[in-house]
């Protein structure tokens, strides 16, 4: 096969990466400017969704053949989390290339590669005179981020989403240090805890029970044993990272401030920590409360706590959330087989550590998958020069483009009950 010129696929996947979608000031309207007009150079047809004003969701349309069969979704999200510039080796906004080929920029893994993937594949898909059977919907999302209630979370509980007789989204997933891709058929759910202790204040010579300061230290002690307890089993091999709890401590508040620093003959009366706290779908989250009201918050000890954001592991019949990989969900084996085809290898179905917004769709009852193809590649989302290879970028477009053609050719009916047999 004749290869072509991939100078101007880079350049494209340069010119999204430049435009600075960071938090907390993310440029919407550039990101969303440069999608149409990509949209366009493809002939896509467009549309541009507002759910909330300054936060533009683009869905893009390649009509199937077959409207009556569901439709096939790409997402991604045109967000990325802020960089700290002078931290990183080339500016994150720069999408620098270095001689080896890596390309340097916030975004380049999570997950602007992504949704230009799809559009590349797209592109030599149309160029190639294929026409796919169902419809094929990409959309761009903002504010994944943070956690996505402005973007894919109303999109999914939209009128207009429901038009769309979605029957499979495809989501973002990790890269992968090995050569085999990653997917993920669930994800973790976020707890964002606030622990806070109370005590008498009294003198910094004092000995006595009972401080605020004590108080939060004997939780911190609980929460310590805990996380080693998860992470020993990650160690030995036991379990995978989206198989465990995970905690974090995010911040720890406490002291009484004075204009050179804090007072240190004044015991504190109050003291907070927050928790970053990842809970796998399968986790026994009535236990996990108790622990949390029990041990590590317990009024007995003057604490009380609060979520600063508590994802339900469970939707609303009580069940998981989770796609099924068995052969209940046909969309499963259709991605091995097209990794395969294009040469790419992938490993067994995980669970997502962190969280995504493929949860929303899991929600509405879809199958949804993570998969974002980047082999032989350290995972460096939401790190300091967070890199993509561009052969690997490259490689990833050829898997898109065996995927997309064999998602949208799929000409078979999913049973509707699919949901239930989870
Ligand atoms: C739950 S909002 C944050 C979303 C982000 N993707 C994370 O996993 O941290
Ligand atoms: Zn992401
Ligand atoms: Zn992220």
């Amino acid at each position: 096969e004749e290869e072509e010129d991939s100078s101007p696929i880079i350049s494209r996947f340069q010119k999204y990466l430049q435009i600075n979608t960071a938090h907390p000031k993310p440029l919407y309207q550039e990101a969303a400017d440069f999608i149409l007009s990509e949209a366009s150079s493809l002939s896509l047809d467009s549309q541009t969704l507002e759910f909330v004003p300054g936060k533009p969701l683009l869905l893009l349309k390649w009509p199937g053949s077959d409207p009556s069969l569901p439709s096939i979704l790409l997402n991604s999200h045109t967000d990325v989390v802020p960089a700290e510039h002078d931290k990183w080796a080339h500016h994150p906004f720069s999408a620098h290339v270095d001689p080896s080929g890596k390309i340097y920029a916030r975004g380049s893994q999570d997950m602007k590669c992504v949704g230009l993937q799809y559009l590349e594949a797209i592109r030599r898909l149309k160029a190639s005179g294929f026409k796919p059977t169902r419809t094929v919907y990409l959309s761009f999302v903002p504010d994944e981020e943070i956690g996505g209630h402005d973007g894919a979370e109303k999109f999914a509980e939209s009128d207009v989403f429901k038009a769309l007789n979605v029957g499979i989204v495809l989501d973002e997933g990790l890269a992968s240090p090995s050569e085999h891709y990653r997917a993920f058929y669930a994800e973790r759910c976020p707890w964002w805890l606030i622990i806070k202790a109370t005590g008498a204040p009294g003198h910094g010579a004092k000995l006595y029970d009972n401080t605020a300061m004590e108080n939060i230290l004997k939780s911190i002690e609980s929460v310590r044993r805990f996380r080693a307890s998860q992470f020993d089993l990650v160690k030995a091999g036991l379990k995978a990272e989206g198989e465990v709890v995970s905690v974090n401590m995010a911040f720890l508040k406490a002291g009484t401030p004075s204009p050179t620093g804090f007072v240190m003959n004044l015991q504190p009366s109050e003291a907070e920590a927050g928790f970053d706290i990842r809970v796998p779908p399968t986790a026994d989250q009535e236990s996990l409360e108790k622990r949390i009201a029990e041990e590590w918050a317990p009024s007995s000890r003057n604490m009380t706590f609060r979520f600063k954001q508590k994802v339900s592991v469970l939707d609303k019949s009580g069940r998981p959330v989770l796609t099924a990989t068995d052969s209940s969900n046909p969309w499963w084996a259709l991605l091995e087989e097209a990794v395969k085809k294009a040469n790419g290898k992938l490993g067994k179905p995980e669970i997502f550590p962190a969280s995504t917004d493929a949860r929303y769709f899991r929600l509405q009852g879809l199958p949804a998958i993570g998969f974002s193809p980047m082999a032989n590649t350290p995972i460096l989302l939401h790190d300091h020069n967070e890199f993509l290879n561009k052969d690997e970028y490259l490689k990833g477009i050829k898997i898109y483009e065996s995927i997309i053609k064999s998602y949208s050719s799929y000409a078979e009916h999913v049973p509707a009950g699919l949901r239930d047999e989870l």
